[in-house]
């Protein structure tokens, strides 16, 4: 059995002076639906036409499905929808389709069972010119799972929808990834990556920053205490856990997590003669870590 359905090491891509994919090392595990997180030209898109074989890394490797990228026997097991697909404005939906399977040599049989996936069924008579831009993107993703692929590669599937058009491929992303498929997608949203993805890898300046599971990157909860005199308090908490966990913003002390526990603190501080106002846990959102690991670019 693979250890992993997606797997990179050192992967790395230049274009003469730029380093657009920097020494990655990833890994996508089946089943689940990895977000690709990271600002604009961040190099996502270099790093997933590279899983597809569609570009050569300049050094290091990446195993897909466990071959390399871009055999045959692999993209059969591959779909994606890295550009915009190119579709007929005056065919159908389905009609569509029905030209990229031939074109495919897949059974026409698929048809039915992606519209009815990607939820197109209601208006598949209708020509593709007709379409929202979520529709065409859902007509997209329908393509994409034509053959029935174990992964599907996503690049940026809500950029430019609306609001709506954004929530109904969000939801439909969460309904494909569920059980044994495997859906890596891009995005520069976190807040979409938090909501649909098991496992996330952030990435900037080429360089894979972070990666876990939403509650791994969001970090446990920092506690908060606000105490008179604060000098004081800070002085006496610093001794206790090191100055490394201590910080001051606005007016209290913030303790990074893992340390100790908010009645030992209560406990140290009263005991010193200081005089406690609050202790209380502060959840930290997958937003201050994003913010926090890329200097605050998006
Ligand atoms: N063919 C190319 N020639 C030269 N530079 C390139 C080429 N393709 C990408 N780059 C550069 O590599 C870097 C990463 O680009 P990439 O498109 O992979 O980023 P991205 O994270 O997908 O961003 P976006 O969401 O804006 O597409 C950028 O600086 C980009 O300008």
């Amino acid at each position: 059995m693979e250890s992993a359905i997606v797997e990179t090491t050192n992967l790395t891509k230049r274009y003469d002076d730029i380093t657009a994919v920097d020494s990655l090392d990833l890994t996508v595990r089946r089943g689940e639906v990895y977000g690709f997180l990271g600002p604009n030209g961040a190099g996502k898109t270099t790093t997933l036409r590279m899983l597809l074989g569609l570009i050569r890394p300049t050094f290091g490797t990446a195993t897909v499905l466990g071959e390399q990228p871009g055999t045959a026997t692999g993209l059969a097991r591959v779909g994606a929808l890295v550009e915009s697909p190119a579709f007929y404005p005056y065919l159908t939906g389905r009609r569509n389709l029905h030209v990229l399977a031939r074109y495919a040599g897949i059974s026409s049989s698929r048809i039915e069972t992606v519209l009815h996936e990607v939820e197109l069924t209601d208006r598949a008579r209708d020509q593709f010119k007709t379409y929202s831009l979520g529709m065409k993107q859902r007509l997209g993703v329908a393509a994409a799972l034509l053959k029935n692929p174990e992964l599907l590669i996503l690049d940026e599937p809500t950029n430019g929808l609306d609001p709506k058009g954004m929530t109904e491929m969000r939801t439909l992303i969460r309904n494909i990834g569920q059980g044994e498929r495997t859906v890596l997608l891009s995005s520069h949203l976190m807040g979409e990556v938090e909501q649909i993805c098991d496992r996330i890898g952030v990435i900037q300046n080429g360089e894979l920053i972070a990666e876990g599971t939403v509650d791994e990157l969001r970090g446990h909860a920092e506690l908060l205490v606000r105490a008179e005199p604060l000098d004081q308090a800070k002085q006496l908490l610093e001794g206790m856990i090191g100055d490394e966990h201590v910080q001051e913003s606005d007016g209290a002390l913030l303790l990074t997590p893992d340390t100790v526990q908010a009645g030992e603190i209560t406990r140290v501080l009263v005991r010193g003669g200081m005089t406690v106002k609050e202790v209380r846990p502060v959840e930290r959102s997958l937003e201050d870590t994003f913010l926090e690991l890329t200097g605050g670019s998006q």
